[in-house]
This record gives structure tokens, C-alpha cells and sequence, in this order.
């Protein structure tokens, strides 16, 4: 891969002066940034003391056109810590770059923030996670990342981080721990499990084929984000704790007439199912059962 689209053309100077910028129009000095993934954004309405700002109005930002994502940076206080929410993210579907997709990232290192929250709308791969359930991101698989695809791309900035920064352990094992502590004290730890997210491009989603790979490779939740943010955090020494709420199953097999067989059941009850048809015995491939027909 190469090309425009592909390569980090933001220097330093784009960086610090976005930064000034929001310095100069906010008392507040942020320690924790959040990025609400699809959906999320109602969680910077809980930030008390806000000081909001359009995405269009601040220099050098890039815009969301996602619907779902408002395109505000709201800054205000939460639980005695000062916290900075971007209401709505960039997607490399969008058209944007890695290195746009990824720039507030940049910026909120150099705002002060020392540690990253990111959320995001996902589909499940796994059995145990249904729809409505959250998943802490425990690794992530990021297969644009895989495959050149990186919003590192390009001349290193070493004031942010080295040329080959290790990727080993993502998300910061105390704030999984802690997440989990505080789901099962407000009696919600039903609802919560950990689980490896994957970043796609998209926008389409998975093909029964794309899912089932992912599945095998342990993945147990997919998404079209966060991944390359996370590769950037983590460059520049965030400490970064991930989210997704699954918005949806991802299906493994196609559901439909094609695959529906009558078959016995151990009642030896002839019976519709969608399971797979069997490996037929050398006498019956002469004569095989047609599927849909008793
Ligand atoms: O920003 P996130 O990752 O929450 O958005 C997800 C991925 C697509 O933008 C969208 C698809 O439903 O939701
Ligand atoms: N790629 C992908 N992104 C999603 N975002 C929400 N659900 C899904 C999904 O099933 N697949």
C-alpha cells in the first residue's frame, strides 16, 4: 500500500497548534480523554462544567460525517477527574486517512491526558456475547494494520514515540481489572466479559467466509475503528482502556432454506434443522436425500 491515504503527512506543528488552541479556549486541563464509539456519544452529556466545541471550528480538526456521531469535543469534569470526550470519531471508511483518523489522538497527548478510554459499536463472533452485552477489549486483531495499513506510517515523530513501539500489552491490565470490580459491584457483571476485538476497514460488513476466518483466529467481537487509535495511544504512552458495546450478532453460518435438512432427531423424529448436512455413506451417494425434502 501506498499513497496519500496511507501515510502520516501531519508534523508535530499541526499537533501543537490544535492543542493551543483548545489550551487557549478551555480552563480545562484534561487527564482522561474517551472516544465515543456509534451510539455512545450521550456519555459526554454526564461530563459536568462543560466547554464544548463543533469539530468545524476547531483548526485543524477533521469532520465527521458519520450519522450517530454528533462531532463535538466536549471538556468537563467526571467523578473528580477532568476528562475530555470526543462525540463522534473518524473511520477509515470515511475517506480520511490513518493519520486524520488518528489525529486527536496526537493532540490530547500534548493537551496533558494520560490515559485513553475507547468505546466502539461491534458485531459478535462469540457464543456468549449477545447483543447489548459489553465487551472490555482485552487485545485487538487490526487487520488494516496487517496489512500496511498503519497510521505510523511514514517519517517517525520520535517526540512522540519510537520507530518500532511493541504492542504486546495494549490495554492496561489494571483498568481491565478494575472494570470488571466495579461491573460486579453494580450487579452488571452478567453483562460484561472480556474478549478480542478486530478492526476492519469496512464499510460493508463481514461475508459468512470474513467471519467464520475471524472467529477461528479468536476473534469475539468486530468492528471498523478503534485499532489504529489504540496503535497511536500506545506509541505515545497512553495508558488506554477499550470497550465495545455489541450491537449485533455476527452470523457464522447462513440461515437459510439452502442449508435447512430434514434430519433425525435422537428421538429418531424426523425433524427440520439447520444443521450441516452430514457426510453421506458411499451407498447413499448413489442416491442422496435432497435437502428441503422429507
Ligand atoms: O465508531 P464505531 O466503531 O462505534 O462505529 C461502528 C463501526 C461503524 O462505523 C458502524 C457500523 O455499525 O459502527
Ligand atoms: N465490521 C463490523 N462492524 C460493526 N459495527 C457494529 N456491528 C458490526 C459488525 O457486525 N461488523
Amino acid at each position: 500500500p501506498s499513497g496519500g491515504l496511507n501515510r502520516c503527512v501531519c508534523v508535530h506543528d499541526d499537533y501543537q497548534k490544535t492543542a493551543d488552541w483548545l489550551l487557549s479556549q478551555t480552563k480545562h486541563r484534561p487527564q482522561v480523554a474517551i472516544i465515543c464509539g456509534s451510539g455512545l456519544g450521550m456519555l459526554a452529556d454526564a461530563l459536568k462544567c462543560q466547554d464544548a466545541f463543533h469539530y468545524t471550528d476547531i483548526p485543524g480538526f477533521p469532520q465527521s460525517t458519520v450519522q450517530g456521531h454528533a462531532g463535538r469535543l466536549v471538556f468537563g469534569e467526571l467523578k473528580g477527574k477532568t476528562c475530555v470526550c470526543m462525540q463522534g470519531r473518524f473511520h477509515m471508511y470515511e475517506g480520511h486517512s490513518l493519520c486524520k483518523t488518528t489525529f486527536p489522538v496526537r493532540v490530547f497527548k500534548l493537551l496533558g491526558v494520560e490515559t485513553l478510554i475507547v468505546t466502539n459499536a461491534a458485531g459478535s463472533l462469540a457464543d456468549g456475547l449477545k447483543p447489548g452485552d459489553i465487551m472490555i477489549i482485552k487485545d485487538h486483531v487490526n487487520f488494516p494494520g496487517l496489512g500496511g495499513f498503519n497510521p505510523l506510517n511514514g517519517p517517525n515523530d520520535d517526540k512522540f514515540g519510537p520507530r518500532f513501539p511493541a504492542m504486546s500489552a495494549c490495554y492496561n491490565p489494571g483498568l481491565r481489572c478494575l472494570a470488571m470490580d466495579i461491573a460486579k459491584q453494580q450487579g452488571v457483571a452478567e453483562l460484561v466479559q472480556e474478549g478480542v476485538y478486530a478492526a476492519v476497514g469496512g464499510p460493508n460488513f463481514e461475508t459468512i467466509a470474513e467471519a467464520k476466518l475471524m472467529h477461528r483466529l479468536g476473534v469475539d467481537a468486530v468492528g471498523m475503528s478503534t485499532a489504529p487509535e489504540v496503535v497511536v495511544a500506545v506509541h505515545c504512552g497512553l495508558r488506554v482502556f477499550g470497550i465495545s458495546l455489541i450491537t449485533n450478532k455476527r452470523p457464522l453460518s447462513p440461515v437459510s432454506a439452502e442449508i435447512m435438512m430434514l434430519q433425525k432427531n435422537k428421538h429418531k423424529k424426523r425433524v427440520w434443522s439447520t444443521r450441516r448436512p452430514v457426510i453421506l455413506q458411499k451407498d447413499q451417494r448413489a442416491n442422496p436425500p435432497q435437502v428441503g425434502v422429507a
